[in-house]
């Protein structure tokens, strides 16, 4: 892509109104644009990486065996009085009217639908167990919507349900999950640790939160720092075996985690002076059991191999890839800007002409950039009639992985120069062997 024909509306200026760093950036480095209170445009770069996030929780989701579909955000609001949610679920719901007067509402979650699609399918134990997820826009009216894209009102959600014929069914879904979003966020880049939560509206006796931890993070989280250093399950993990998922669970919960909301003082009291970890946390995921909370009422049943009906044992598992974007960020910038996993960098190589309008320069960056495409890289080729300095702000601003500088002097000696944002780290490269070094 050549910068000169993308579209990056980059900000000079810090805007006075984001208050954390994540925030600051993604607007100077024209990611998003405010629309309204808590709702947000995401621009082609931020874009870019929005869906290379979706791109690594679907993977993980796929991986554990979730099936995906797609549910619309508008809801009807019968459905939610099934379940005697539309009233309890207060002023965060949007209620909307249609045409016809029928009461709508924008969905904040979906529970409810997704228990009646599968009761309209599902009658059978055999059918079981099932995980259907689905990654789709949802709106939550917050009453301070703050922080840009960590806590907007429209707001993107993975969020999956499981269906099982009992509890220990149920706890093997839950696991499965568990395990799913301890690689999901490894594979971004991010030390999740999973901590007893909180079920609130959605409900449930058992929830485990999973908390980046960052400066900024709106949670206040206590935890044995051994977590830092416990190793994430590997991409050849068995998700039909029951004791080895129950054995990496617990290896995630049997020390000490919890947040403010579930604190217990005696218990991390417990914990050696020297292990202990007092810090503020990200949540960028968010799982539940709740037992037939919503099958009872909404009648989701199935006949069981006694040939008995019962209503069926559920689960909900939510990740926020907008708010995931953010917290990459509190997890991964400098002084100078972002500096994106390699995961998902909206492109791979920032290609810069030092000389633009210099045909020797041109055709040299011509070149780089068809090779490194050919390669399979993505590249942003910063082709501006723009001074160099100008150029490398910009590069380190959007922070791309990798810079590729090409000026006429380097290109007399046949070297350009090769940067990795992370280390800040350079070295000289000919030009023919840069796709190797990269790929
Ligand atoms: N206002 C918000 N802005 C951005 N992301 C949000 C917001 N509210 C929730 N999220 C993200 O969505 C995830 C799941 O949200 S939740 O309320 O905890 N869980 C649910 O809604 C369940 N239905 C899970 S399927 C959270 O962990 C968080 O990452």
């Amino acid at each position: 892509m050549r910068l000169s024909r993308y579209f990056l509306p980059i900000l000079r200026e810090t805007p006075k109104e984001a208050e954390i760093v994540s925030h600051r950036l993604m607007l100077r480095a024209g990611m998003i644009r405010q629309e309204a209170a808590g709702i947000y445009a995401w621009l082609p770069l931020g874009l870019r990486v929005l869906n290379r996030v979706v791109e690594v929780v679907r993977a993980e989701q796929d991986r554990s065996g979730a099936i995906e579909l797609l549910m619309p955000t508008i809801q009807s609001a019968e459905l939610w009085r099934e379940s005697g949610r539309y009233d309890a679920y207060g002023k965060e719901m949007l209620r909307i009217r249609d045409r016809h007067e029928r009461e709508m509402l924008f969905g904040p979650t979906n529970e409810e639908m997704i228990t009646e699609i599968f009761r309209s399918a599902v009658r059978s134990y055999k059918d079981l167990p099932k995980n259907l997820y689905h990654i789709q826009w949802k709106f939550r009216d917050e009453v301070r919507p703050r922080f840009g894209t960590m806590r907007s009102r429209e707001f993107l959600m993975k969020d999956a349900y499981s269906f099982d014929l009992d509890q220990a069914g149920a706890r093997h879904a839950y696991n499965k999950m568990f395990v799913a979003y301890l690689r999901t966020f490894a594979r971004l880049g991010l030390k999740a640790i999973p901590m007893r939560a909180e079920t609130g509206p959605i409900g449930g006796d058992l929830s485990h939160e999973f908390i980046i931890l960052a400066q900024t993070g709106e949670s206040e989280v206590f935890c044995d720092r051994a977590y830092l250093d416990v190793p994430v399950p590997g991409a050849g993990t068995d998700f039909d075996d029951v004791a080895g998922l129950q054995a990496v669970v617990d290896q995630w919960t049997s020390r000490y985690a919890a947040t403010s909301e579930m604190h217990d003082a005696a218990a991390y009291e417990a914990v050696p002076e020297a292990e202990r970890l007092a810090a503020r946390g990200i949540e960028v995921g968010h799982i539940f059991y709740f037992g037939t909370k919503y099958s009872e009422p909404m009648g989701a049943k199935v006949t069981g191999p006694d040939g008995q009906e019962r209503p069926v044992h559920m689960g909900s598992y939510g990740i926020g890839p907008s708010r995931l974007v953010a917290a990459i960020i509190e997890a991964g910038h400098d002084e100078a800007g972002i500096v994106w996993p390699d995961a998902v960098a909206p492109f791979d190589v920032a290609l810069l002409n030092l000389k633009a309008g210099d045909s020797g320069t041109d055709a040299a960056c011509g070149r780089i950039q068809a090779d490194l495409e050919q390669a399979g890289l993505t590249v942003l080729y910063d082709d501006r009639d723009e001074r160099p300095g100008g150029k490398f702000a910009t590069a380190d601003l959007i922070g791309l992985p990798w810079q590729v500088i090409v000026g006429p002097k380097g290109l007399a000696e046949g070297k350009v120069e090769l940067k990795r944002r992370a280390t800040g780290a350079r070295e000289t490269v000919a030009p023919d062997a840069l796709a190797a070094r990269l790929r």
